[in-house]
């Protein structure tokens, strides 16, 4: 098969579909180079003196690891120039970060994860970036934190990278989800999927069970009718995975199905789960949905969702259509 790479993608898709100007590709590709960079450091390990925490706190109240932080710097530094970008939030600041000098002002607006699943760096498990990009408002001044507060059907692009046994980068620009792969001898994307589509139905699910004890009803009564396996209502048995990279299990569903779960719970009753609206459910979202998948945090789609801050967290299912529209469907039997 004759491959393409992911610039010679992107102008295709501006021919075919008008979706993706000059401007957007720039960004897009300033960014799949920065998951370039973060793949490199990531590959280190220790020999790059990378791991470890970062004895610093994020706004999340989370520990940061060092490459949380030096992922940062490096999308920061990346898009730090402009191009076309008006502002950048990310899980590790705690307020947005202007583009400085910029007029006119950029048009676009960059959200990311830097460095998700990090849990798993120091013991060489998959992990990854995730990103969004909203459009800002015409003749918008000066960016605010409400400039970002858009609903995630309101995404223009959403994409993840995955520094794993291969390092990949998974996009959607509205027109279906494609994956490149790098090539780490020419340094270059390159498509190895086109077109990702999630089976509806599916026998494989994602949660972390240690929870078990503290969720509700509906995801209880969810996860109890696929331990039953053949002995219960759903007739049939189901396997179960867990990486705690959602980068990872994401990745996995968008190949081969299976739905994937963060709820709230009883732990902390006002806090609405782990997982961030703003650069990990709503690019998530916009990737599942786009490769024939659902995502809801329960009650509605999470694409739909008005978000109220920056960090807000929100439960999430996510996957095959039909899993996620049932365990969907239990949080409204009354
Ligand atoms: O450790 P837990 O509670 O299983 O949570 C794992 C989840 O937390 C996360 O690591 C949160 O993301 P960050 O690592 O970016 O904070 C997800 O990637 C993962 O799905
Ligand atoms: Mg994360
Ligand atoms: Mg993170």
């Amino acid at each position: 098969m004759k491959r393409i790479s992911l610039t010679q993608y992107l102008i295709e898709e501006q021919r075919l579909h008008n979706t993706i100007p000059a401007e957007l590709r720039l960004l897009i590709e300033v960014v799949a180079r920065a998951c370039k960079t973060i793949s490199h450091a990531v590959g280190k390990g220790e020999l790059g003196e990378v791991m470890g925490s970062a004895e610093s706190e994020n706004v999340q109240g989370e520990v940061q690891k060092k490459l949380d932080i030096i992922s940062n710097d490096i999308l920061l530094e990346a898009n730090e120039w402009g191009g076309h970008l008006a502002a950048m939030a990310s899980e590790e600041m705690e307020t947005i970060h202007p583009i400085p000098n910029r007029y006119p002002m950029g048009e676009y607006l960059l959200l990311f994860d830097p460095l998700d699943g990090s849990s798993n760096i120091d013991v060489n498990v998959s992990i990854g970036t995730i990103f969004s990009v909203l459009k800002a408002a015409d003749g918008m001044q000066a960016p605010t934190e409400a400039d970002f507060l858009q609903p995630g059907s309101k995404q223009v692009v959403a994409g993840y990278a995955v520094y794993g046994p291969q390092t990949v980068l998974v996009l959607t620009t509205g027109n279906g989800v494609q994956c490149f792969t790098l090539d780490r001898e020419m340094g270059s994307w390159v498509m190895t999927q086109k077109n990702m589509q999630i089976p509806a139905d599916t026998k494989e699910f994602a949660i972390n069970a240690s929870n078990a004890r503290h969720w509700h009803a509906p995801v209880k009564r969810y996860v109890d009718e696929m331990l039953a396996g053949t002995t219960g209502p759903r007739g049939k048995d189901f396997n179960m995975r867990w990486i705690a990279s959602m980068v990872a299990d994401v990745h996995r569903i968008l190949n081969r199905g299976g739905v994937f779960m963060y709820p709230a719970d009883a732990r902390e009753p006002d806090k609405p789960g782990k997982l961030r609206l703003m650069y990990e459910a709503n690019p998530m979202a916009f990737l599942v949905e786009q490769a024939g998948g659902a995502a809801t945090d329960g009650q509605q789609r999470i694409l739909d969702i008005q978000p109220e801050k920056l960090h807000q967290r929100v439960p999430v299912f996510l996957g095959s259509k039909n899993e996620v529209e049932l365990v969907t469907s239990y949080h409204k039997t009354k």
